[in-house]
């Protein structure tokens, strides 16, 4: 938990694919906030302790519905630390239910997409409104507050009476049916704006600049005036960062280990040595450990032992490295909100999508205590941070390139020989994308080798050889993705390279699938 929290909100996630947006929505008020898992074992404590940690608490959306067996429930105790509640759709769903209401499946199927409300009661969230006034907003629901629970009334209604925003009538306690946080709610950020500084009168305070503070003022407060700090550098956005943070503070009690795992793309580790031993005056390791990940994944095709084994490893290989420095007690890492998010579960195992390498993949029993000062950042704020620090245009502005690399760009086995073929085909690609002018229109692009083999023919004869498939994505943060709109002609033209100059390669597709349904990775 960061400090600033006490000033800002506490978001709980109840499973919306929208909190995120909650989140990103208060931070551009200038209100620092933090998104917990809504069974997050800290929650229990604060209460236990009566003591709220932050001004107001938002409670998300969700996929689940109040009134069915094991659905996520309201720790009561939330509403005994006295501080403003605004509960979001199912969030709504859980108040009204804990205050005696009655939640049902709505009439009609419920309600999604735009709708029109309009404001009874101009309070809370609805304050900086005229009673009557009419407001765009998106809606996402099939279960409705059917009966208001005796304390509350409404705030405003849909054109058809349905409910849409209610407020219990003496506590700062507030509902919304729609998604406030939505760029489709016309005047959402209005409501939420009235939420956090009139009813729960957070400050504006919160800045890059004090995240940089603060973060390194934890930074000290852990390391100490002796610890030294290894800290995992691959060369990307975030570990960068996190690099440069650190050396600030610590200087040459900072040690970067880079480690080739053989997963890397082409001539990576060539670069990342030019880019960081000549420039930070950083004390950098290049540790080739190549042969411990390839025997490692030998044989391995399931997505997620890949990720673990690979999670492991890089935690053996830091630790080895540790063992040479004195005081090297610490472990930093680049790892972001998303990886976060997508590797822990809110509702139980079975709703992991990936265990990140740097997250789910790390092993349980480690020796060196983790510093992860950018946990709590989207990367595109990230990238804001890594311009503030200095960094140059092409670091900041790189494509992300995930930790456990290629070895999850070749479905299925991993071999020498697969691993040439992804690797080439990606250097092509990359290398057209910046050639044509395009790396910077798309968040991120990549091949994928596939584990099926096509007919195809070259020069008369006969080829059965495999597939590589492209993808390129436009996202914000890489929580949620659209397909990159390349040109066809260039993709052709790709493929023509790719097919002409990868051995073992005859066919070449293009993922035109967004996120969700799709990741953007293949594992
Ligand atoms: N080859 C590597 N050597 C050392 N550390 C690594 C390596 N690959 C990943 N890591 C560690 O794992 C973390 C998470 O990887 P991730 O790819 O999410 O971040 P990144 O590489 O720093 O940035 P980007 O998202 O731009 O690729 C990194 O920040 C870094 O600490
Ligand atoms: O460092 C990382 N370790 C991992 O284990 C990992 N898995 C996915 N990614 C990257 O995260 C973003 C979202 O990817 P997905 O849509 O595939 O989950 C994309 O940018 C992916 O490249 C990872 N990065
Ligand atoms: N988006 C949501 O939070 C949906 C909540 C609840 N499952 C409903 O359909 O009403
Ligand atoms: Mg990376």
């Amino acid at each position: 938990m960061n400090p600033q929290l006490r000033d800002g909100l506490l978001i709980l996630d109840y499973g919306s694919q929208y909190t995120l947006l909650i989140a990103r929505r208060v931070r551009e008020l200038g209100v620092y906030c933090e998104i917990w898992p809504c069974n997050d074992a800290r929650v229990g404590e604060l209460i236990d302790a009566g003591s709220a940690p932050a001004r107001g608490v938002v409670l998300s959306g969700g996929p689940s519905s109040v009134h069915i067996e094991g659905a996520p429930a309201l720790q009561g105790g939330i509403l005994s630390w006295e501080v403003p509640v605004l509960g979001i759709c199912y969030g709504m769903q859980l108040l009204a239910k804990s205050f005696g209401g009655q939640v049902d499946r709505a009439r009609g199927g419920g309600e999604y997409g735009r709708t029109q409300v309009i404001v009874e009661a101009a309070r809370g969230p609805m304050a900086g409104f005229e009673t009557g006034h009419a407001t765009e907003v998106w809606m996402s629901h099939g279960d409705a507050v059917s009966a208001l629970p005796e304390a509350f009334e409404a705030l405003a209604r849909t054109e058809n009476g349905h409910l849409a925003a209610m407020a219990h009538r003496e506590r700062p306690i507030f509902g919304v049916q729609f998604h406030p946080e939505v760029s489709h709610s016309l005047e959402g950020t209005a409501m939420l704006e009235s939420f956090v500084f009139e009813v729960c009168g957070c400050p504006d305070t919160w800045n890059m600049a004090d995240f940089v503070e603060s973060a390194i003022e934890r930074i000290r407060a852990q390391v100490g005036d002796e610890g030294h700090v290894i800290c995992g550098l691959s060369g990307g956005v975030d570990s960068s960062v996190v690099a440069a943070l650190l050396h600030r503070e610590l200087g040459e009690r900072l040690t970067c280990v880079f480690v080739d795992n053989g997963l890397l793309r082409y001539q990576e580790r060539e670069r990342v040595q030019a880019l960081f031993e000549g420039h930070f005056g950083i004390d950098l390791r290049v540790v080739d450990a190549s042969e411990r990940f390839l025997s490692a994944l030998a044989g391995v095709t399931d997505p997620e032992l890949k990720r673990k084994r690979i999670g492991e490893l890089f935690v053996r290989v830091f630790e080895a490295e540790a063992e040479s420095i004195e005081n090297a007690r610490f472990l930093a890492q680049g790892t972001l909100y998303p990886d976060v998010i997508e590797s822990v579960s809110v509702l139980g195992p079975s709703a992991t999508i990936k265990s990140h390498h740097n997250v789910g993949g790390l092993p349980e029993q480690m020796g060196l205590e983790l510093i992860e000062p950018l946990r709590e950042l989207f990367k595109d704020e990230v990238r804001v941070l890594g311009r503030a620090l200095g960094l140059s245009a092409e670091l900041v502005d790189r494509h992300p390139f995930p930790g456990p690399g290629l070895a999850v760009r070749v479905l299925g086995e991993i071999t020498e020989d697969a691993l040439r073929k992804v690797r080439q085909a990606d250097h092509i690609f990359i290398e057209s994308l910046r050639a044509e002018g395009l790396y910077d229109q798309v968040w991120q692009a990549f091949a994928v080798l596939l584990p099926i083999k096509t007919v195809g023919v070259m020069g008369d004869q006969r080829t059965y050889d495999e597939v590589i498939a492209l993808r390129a994505v436009t996202s914000k943060d890489g929580m949620t993705a659209d397909r990159g709109h390349l040109p066809m002609e260039f993709l052709g033209r790709v493929s023509d390279r790719i097919i002409n100059q990868v051995e073992g390669v005859n066919r070449v597709v293009y993922d035109v699938t967004s996120k969700p349904p799709g990741t953007i990775e293949w594992e």
